[in-house]
């Protein structure tokens, strides 16, 4: 401390100091300094000063004046006002930065009123605190010879130190009245003091520099805090959502940034209401809901959208487009069915010829699955895969892309079967139908009987009262196409098509390949919004950028709208057909989405991949169409290998044959089993087991091992298999043995046989075999079961029974009965 501390600390000291001198003087007149102090608060607690009054010792040593105290206390003196002048420059600091926040307090009417009632209280004590607590000789040999008295009157003046100086180190943190505060904790910790027994002696009478440093340091620390966590302070008074949206395995920190909380507080919270958690534990739904429910707030789980399901994607963009205020009229997407022969692929390419070449100068045509006509400034865009085989597989697949079906009807063949199937799959999928009567140009043509005939699958035309288009035209000759056309506008204005051009585009892939040139190609209509070149998609399976677009007349395109079939390239695999088109915002998404879908899909085929068998080899070569059965043979000896395959690559069933994919030697090993598996085939063992290994591996894979010891026994069963007529193998497994006790013969009956279970049990389906010194002596089944006079079912070891056998009564007493069921045999 120096020299000019000293003197401004002794003028702080009160006027009383000038007014005496001599050392003893200045002692005096500090203590008194300190209890004027001290009496506001005594006055405050009676109790206290009673205590004080009986010490009689102490006013005693309090008066002696002695070097040694002196100068102890003028030391401590001089800390107690070095403490006092950093409090006061932090009060200082305080009240500036206090005149600062003011404006924007009074601007916070939320700002609850007890806020502002902490900064005023602050303000009284911030003053006085100091004085209150001013060391005293006194005090700290009060202290030293009557701890009672002096742990009581700690805690005695804790609530009011609290109370004057507590409020005002909340808001800010560097007008804590400093010594206090920090004397308090040290107190509180219960270590001895270096000279004394408590923390008021350590106030008292350490004076060691270091010390002083120290505090002189954690001030300055005191001074800087403020700084680093005014914002946290603030962030405490923010009003808490009304409701908040939370994922489960957040944690406090998480939920402190959402509900504007400290983590602490939650923690805390959470405490109180019996969860023990930390700051960083991630906690579950019922925890958080629990949370809010104590903040009196709502929790809403975040629903997390599975972005790889572009099914429902697709399908909330079409939903969106519907209330769009961008809908603008799009084309119809048509496709065109009828019978056989009846002029489908002449109509489209007639279509395709004559309009393009007609309207679109020098246009070569594109085969892209579709394509589009144009008849007086409107567009159609007919699909080119026509048949209602193609139509279905498409719906079958979720693709519902048509709009119009145009059924086309010979006018010189009338209605056939054909005819009658496409009716009925457009109608199931709700699809109008305009009905064209082909073959017009043809001498025989009578598209009245045609009519007549559609009208009773209701296909009515306006002329006899209904709503269904028809019109009469000649493929071949161009008779009628342009009517066909105008009629195929009218319905689309009917139906009211629509889309909007400017949302995120969706289509379907028509059609697909693997080009040479240009890797995997799709052929895709785009059903709403606009894909342009570079747009990040993910088509089925399949993802990547849109590299390029080609028209349907082989022109490149930067954009293609909707109802607007285009090639694009780009894609990193061949997607299927009905695969759905999807854009993504960015092209990292989309591989993430596609290479999940990916392996979503492997996985489901994995699952779905049913390895043939001999026992579902009929079936499946029914379902599959199969044109050959693959069979991995292994044999002891060549010989039997060589003979075993030539006799099963006989084999002939209704035009399907046998496929030896592998023949060898030795054990049926894992490399065996892979291949069967992978090319689904049979394994068939002659003479030879598999490993150990190779068994688990075709166990879980599925994969059928059949081992013979006879080789026409091989070549039957293949057979059979392939005519579906194997039958289950079963085996015979003995359940039980019994030893007939006691027999009776019955007339009508027959012998009645008492026997006792010895081991296993016996059931009514068993089949049983009497068993006379080591000779089976009948082998049948069991007519009656019974315990004492009650038929049952199934009798277990240790219990005695009374049994019949099925046309056999020539049991004797002695004789062992062999119990045993016939149980179907899995592969091996
Ligand atoms: N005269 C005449 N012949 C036609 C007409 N339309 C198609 N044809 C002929 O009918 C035959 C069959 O026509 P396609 O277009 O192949 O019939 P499709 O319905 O496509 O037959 P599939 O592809 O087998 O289902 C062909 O020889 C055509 O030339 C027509 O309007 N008039």
């Amino acid at each position: 401390m120096t020299k000019k501390q000293e003197n401004e600390t002794s003028k702080e000291l009160g006027m009383e100091s000038k007014k005496n001198s001599g050392k003893s003087g200045k002692l005096k007149i500090s203590v008194s300094a300190i209890r004027k102090g001290e009496k506001k608060t005594e006055n405050k607690k009676p109790g206290q000063r009673r205590r004080r009054n009986h010490s009689g010792n102490d006013q005693a040593r309090r008066r002696r004046p002695a070097a040694q105290d002196l100068l102890k206390d003028l030391k401590q003196k001089q800390r107690a006002d070095e403490v006092q002048l950093n409090e006061q420059s932090q009060a200082a600091k305080k009240e500036y930065r206090k005149s600062l926040n003011k404006p924007a307090e009074e601007a916070k009417p939320e700002v609850k009123k007890a806020e502002v009632k902490k900064v005023e209280t602050a303000e009284a004590p911030k003053v006085r605190g100091p004085k209150i607590l001013k060391p005293s000789p006194a005090r700290l040999k009060q202290g030293q010879e009557k701890s009672e008295g002096s742990r009581n009157e700690r805690s005695d003046r804790r609530p009011a130190s609290r109370n004057n100086s507590r409020p005002a180190a909340r808001p800010d943190f560097a007008s804590a009245p400093l010594p206090e505060n920090k004397d308090r904790r040290r107190g509180n910790t219960g270590k001895p003091g270096r000279k004394g027994q408590n923390a008021f002696q350590d106030r008292g009478r350490n004076g060691s520099s270091d010390r002083s440093e120290r505090r002189k340091r954690k001030n300055k620390k005191h001074q800087n805090a403020p700084q680093a966590k005014k914002p946290v302070t603030q962030r405490k008074e923010r009003p808490l959502p009304e409701s908040f949206e939370y994922e489960v395995g957040m944690n406090a920190q998480d939920l402190g940034k959402i509900l504007h909380r400290e983590p602490a507080e939650i923690v805390k919270k959470l405490f109180m209401l019996g969860i023990m958690t930390n700051q960083n534990q991630s906690l579950d739904k019922d925890t958080i809901e629990l949370l809010a429910a104590d903040y009196g707030i709502e929790a809403v789980e975040k629903v997390h959208e599975d972005i790889s399901d572009i099914d429902n994607i697709f399908a909330q963009e079409m939903e969106a487009s519907k209330n769009s205020d961008n809908q603008v009229v799009r084309p119809p997407v048509v496709t065109i069915m009828g019978h056989v022969d009846h002029g489908k692929t002449t109509l489209l390419d007639r279509l395709r010829h004559t309009r393009v070449s007609e309207h679109e100068a020098g246009g070569i045509t594109q085969n892209i699955g579709a394509y589009q006509v144009r008849i007086n400034d409107r567009l159609i865009t007919f699909l080119d895969t026509p048949g209602h085989a193609a139509f279905s597989s498409m719906r079958a697949r979720g693709a519902e892309i048509t709009d119009i079906v145009v059924l086309i009807v010979a006018a010189d063949d009338g209605v056939m079967p054909q005819t009658i199937e496409a009716i009925d799959h457009a109608k199931s999928a709700g699809v109008p139908i305009i009905v064209a009567i082909n073959k017009m140009d043809r001498p025989g043509a009578n598209p009245a009987h045609v009519t007549e005939q559609l009208m009773q699958y209701e296909l009515i035309p306006e002329a006899y009262g209904g709503s269904t288009i028809f019109v009469n035209i000649s493929a071949k000759t161009g008779m009628g196409i342009d009517e066909l056309l105008e009629n195929i506008i009218l319905e689309a204005d009917m139906l009211e098509l629509k889309a909007d051009p400017k949302q995120k585009a969706i289509g379907t892939v028509v059609e697909a390949r693997l080009s040479r040139g240009k890797g995997p190609v799709a052929d895709v209509l785009i059903q709403q919004g606009t894909l342009r070149v570079g747009d990040p998609i993910v088509v089925g399976d399949t993802f990547g950028r849109v590299r390029t677009m080609t028209n349907d007349k082989g022109h490149q395109v930067k954009k293609a709208t909707p109802a607007m079939p285009v090639e694009i390239t780009g894609l990193n695999d061949v997607p299927e057909s009905a695969d759905k088109l999807v854009v993504f915002d960015d092209e990292k998404t989309a591989r993430a989405v596609g290479e999940a879908r990916a392996q979503q899909s492997l996985q489901k085929q994995r699952e779905n991949t049913q390895h043939v068998t001999l026992d579902n080899l009929f079936d499946t070569m029914k379902r599959e169409s199969m044109k050959s059965v693959n069979i991995v043979l292994k044999a002891d000896v060549q010989g039997s290998a060589e003979a075993l395959g030539q006799s099963l690559q006989k084999i002939d069933v209704e035009g399907v044959r046998v496929n030896i994919i592998h023949s060898g030697v030795g054990a049926i090993n894992e490399s065996d089993v892979t291949l069967a598996s992978a090319s689904n085939a049979v394994i068939i063992g002659f003479n030879v087991r598999p490993t150990a290994t190779a068994k688990s591996q075709a166990a879980g894979e599925s994969v059928d091992i059949r081992l013979y010891s006879i080789i026409y026994k091989a070549i039957d069963d293949v057979k059979a298999a392939m005519q579906g007529l194997l039958e289950p193998t079963y085996e015979e497994k003995v359940i039980g043995n019994l030893t007939v006790r006691e027999t009776w013969k019955v007339s009508k009956i027959g012998t009645i046989a008492g026997a006792f279970v010895d081991n296993g049990y016996v059931t009514k389906e068993s089949g049983i075999r009497v068993i006379r010194d080591g000779v089976v002596k009948y082998d049948g089944k069991i007519a009656s079961l019974r315990r004492f006079k009650d038929d049952v079912k199934e009798v277990k070891a240790g219990f005695d029974c009374g049994l019949t056998i099925e046309n056999y009564n020539d049991i004797k007493e002695g004789d062992e009965l062999e119990a045993y069921e016939m149980q179907e045999v899995k592969p091996s």
